[in-house]
């Protein structure tokens, strides 16, 4: 369609571009890297006699490492837990510590707690200090120093650093971990990894792996010509998996659900209570299945406890892994560990699904798709998984973006099934049935680029400079499409992120310049209405407040609402908003509090600062969290001359009021166009509308624009209840 014929135009072009600049270099065959770059800044250490375990990747070791060596870019394809991602960089970095060579590898995961758990299981497995030769850097925790020469970070801070940077260069060797997770990130990354390599990062060795990839796809975006054709990307197969893994469906189930549900509800993405009571009975049979699997009598006939292995469930979000916590709460006596693992769990509490099981207990940890790749959790052979997951949409009329249960991919799944078989033999439950996930359960995600705003690209690929938004992302692995480069475009000219010409037949509805507010933009670690937030707030002398919104907004709410006292909880973030009943103003005035405490000494003793957070409801690890990132905002800005001034004490209420309303203007500039506003109600027309119906459970909605049908089916779910 005309949408994509950019694509064909501006990949020719890149294609032309490529060979000039090939024959500009006749020499200099990518893959090889320039003598001089051999033998500088060689780190010691003294040979150790490691023996690596004996992982399928082990029985090949030699063949990939040359493989690497001589090529530009390999595709590595092999089993979940088949030891890709911790064992393949050692080899490298092994190889180049036995012949002396300098290197400098990153390698990227596409969530924290991925690419902390492994840098940290190889420290262990090779006594290594943590953040010595192997380190890791995830958001703002960097433990890593000059030393380290092997480094595992997130998809999204390689990326930045590159973009920075424009160029490859302080790597040897970019392992780029779990390609098949098509985020927005990791496709811009995967362009301008790929566009680096034809211009200033020739002598870069890259990497790509997943268990779950068409390889032909990468290897053919990856191709190079070789004598007028073009030479695909060299693919390597990792022969065999560590364990076997059994996969079991609703069919293979019908002991436990006695064919009690329902085929008709079972297609719908939701989990029913029946769904779930499958869960719980599964989690109750694996004492048996344990039992079994160990052989219950030793060779003196005596009685052993067989282990109770750990159990892994995949849930699509917070509000099903709390309701499968409490049924798992209320089953008294059956010695149960259970740990929650989702994104607003601290990094710290995340990190305790590592530890081994209470003896005697089982450990069930109950995870969005969080733990889905990279991880190993020790003692996992049971994968529960409810095949869901919540995706991020964009509305195309409104911009508004919201997350939607759908079915997870097969991709997805089998991600999530290989999280067991790593140390023992595994067992895989899908809770669908066995035709549905034939029929119905899709392939492949489809790619973020193709379904989510580009905002936060369009500016990297400006930052980069390398020409018009649209010739740089026609080069991407699945191009966006052109109206969504064209309706980006007008967001961020409206946000002023970039300029409109003054003339009218001069507006170039697919470029604009980058103004000093979408520089800032694109430095800032925060979405780009909250950037604006901090420009005005710089602007209008209300900075510090403004930080503070954009910290706390960019990260989980720190207000706490325990269990049961949602009432009091809410009271209290309502006295903290004053009269203004804005979320922004508590979030403001309630971190203010806890500073001005923290100033005066009060909170010294970590009890003192808890039984605090208790009594103002405040999670204290959550607003930490925020001071954090606070912080490094607050230092980001410095580049562009935008400091905090010291605050003149607020004396006179006149001046407090003032601020106030400054503060509410700019936050209206800052989220502008996305208002509601809020009527009166009319009583006589509410009893004409209601006609009859029950006001207590009937909802009428008016003035929904002509695509409201978008949002039918979340308003239905939204009031199931009524
Ligand atoms: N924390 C750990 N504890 C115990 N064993 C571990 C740990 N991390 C890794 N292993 C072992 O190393 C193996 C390889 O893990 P690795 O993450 O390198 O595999 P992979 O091929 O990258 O898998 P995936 O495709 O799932 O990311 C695991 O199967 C397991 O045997």
């Amino acid at each position: 369609s005309s949408e994509m014929e950019y694509i064909n135009k501006y990949r020719q072009l890149e294609a032309q571009e490529f060979d000039m600049c090939g024959s500009a270099h006749p020499n200099s065959r990518p893959g090889s890297r320039p003598p001089s770059a051999k033998l500088s800044n060689v780190t010691c250490i003294p040979e150790t006699a490691y023996k690596y375990p004996d992982l399928p990747i082990n029985r090949c070791k030699e063949e990939v490492i040359s493989l690497i060596e001589s090529n530009s870019v390999v595709i590595i394809h092999g089993a979940t837990g088949s030891g890709k991602s911790t064992q393949l960089p050692q080899y490298i970095l092994d190889h180049n510590i036995q012949r002396s060579t300098y290197c400098n590898i990153v390698v990227t995961q596409p969530r924290k707690i991925g690419a902390s758990s492994i840098a940290r299981w190889i420290s262990k497995e090779r006594s290594w200090t943590l953040g010595g030769l192997v380190g890791y850097q995830v958001g703002l925790e960097k433990i890593a120093t000059e030393d380290t020469k092997l480094i595992y970070m997130t998809t999204g801070v390689l990326l930045q650093k590159i973009v920075s940077a424009k160029s490859l260069m302080e790597f040897t060797h970019v392992f780029i971990d779990e390609v098949h997770e098509r985020t927005e990130e990791m496709d811009f990354l995967l362009l301008v990894v790929r566009k680096l390599l034809r211009t200033n990062s020739r002598f870069v060795k890259v990497i790509l792996m997943s268990a779950t990839i068409n390889c032909k796809e990468f290897a053919d975006y990856f191709a190079v010509p070789v004598q007028n054709q073009m030479n695909p990307a060299h693919i390597f197969e990792v022969e065999g998996k560590p364990y076997s893994i059994e996969e079991y469906y609703l069919n293979d189930l019908v002991h436990i659900h006695h064919s009690k549900l329902s085929p008709h509800l079972l297609e719908e993405p939701v989990i029913t209570k029946d769904i779930y009571k499958v869960a719980i009975s599964l989690i109750q049979m694996f004492d048996d299945l344990d039992m079994k699997e160990s052989g219950n009598t030793t060779w003196s006939g005596a009685h052993i406890v067989a282990e109770r292995s750990s159990v892994l469930v995949f849930l699509p979000g917070l509000g099903e892994i709390n309701y499968m916590h409490e049924l798992l709460t209320n089953m008294v006596h059956k010695r149960l560990q259970v740990y929650p693992l989702h994104s607003s769990v601290t990094l710290e509490e995340q990190n305790n699904v590592f530890l081994s099981p209470v003896p005697g207990y089982r450990k069930i940890i109950l995870s969005t798709n969080i733990a889905e790749s990279s991880l190993t959790v020790p003692h996992v052979k049971y994968v529960i998984d409810f095949c869901l997951t919540r995706t991020l949409v964009c509305d195309e009329d409104t911009n508004y973006q919201s997350l939607r249960l759908s079915w997870a991919s097969k991709t997805s799944c089998d991600q999530r099934k290989g999280r067991a078989g790593r140390v023992s033999k595994g067992h895989c439950y899908r809770l669908v049935h066995k035709d549905f996930w034939d029929s119905s359960i899709p392939d492949h995600v489809i790619p973020e680029m193709l379904r989510c705003p580009l905002g936060s690209t369009i500016l990297k690929v400006k930052l980069l400079d390398m020409g018009e938004p649209r010739a740089l992302l026609a080069t991407a692995l699945s191009p966006p499409s052109l109206s969504d480069i064209e309706r980006t475009i007008l967001l961020l000219k409206e946000v002023g992120a970039l300029a409109v010409s003054g003339q009218r037949e001069d507006e170039n509805p697919h470029d604009g310049e980058l103004t000093f507010l979408g520089r800032v933009l694109a430095q800032l670690p925060v979405n780009q209405q909250l950037g604006k937030l901090i420009v005005l707030g710089h602007v209008f002398g209300c900075l510090d407040e403004c930080l503070i919104i954009a910290a706390a907004l960019s990260l989980k709410n720190f207000f706490a609402m325990p269990f049961r006292q949602h009432l009091d909880g809410y009271r209290n973030k309502v006295n903290f908003s004053g009269d203004s009943k804005s979320d922004c103003i508590a979030l403001v005035e309630a971190f203010k509090a806890w500073q001005a405490c923290r100033q005066r000494g009060e909170l010294r003793h970590p009890k003192d600062e808890l039984d605090w957070g208790r009594l103002n409801y405040i999670q204290i690890k959550r607003i930490r969290e925020v001071a954090e990132l606070y912080e490094e905002l607050k230092t980001r800005i410095s580049q562009f001359n935008m400091y905090v001034g010291s605050q003149r004490p607020a004396v006179d209420h006149e001046y407090i009021y003032k601020q106030r309303f400054i503060l509410q203007v700019v936050l209206a500039g800052a989220f502008y166009p996305n208002y509601f506003t809020f009527g009166q109600p009319d009583e006589e027309m509410a009893v004409r509308e209601l006609a009859g119906n029950d006001p207590k459970t009937t909802v009428v909605l008016k003035h929904i624009p002509p695509y409201g049908f978008l949002y039918y089916k979340q308003l239905q779910s939204l009031f199931r209840q009524c």
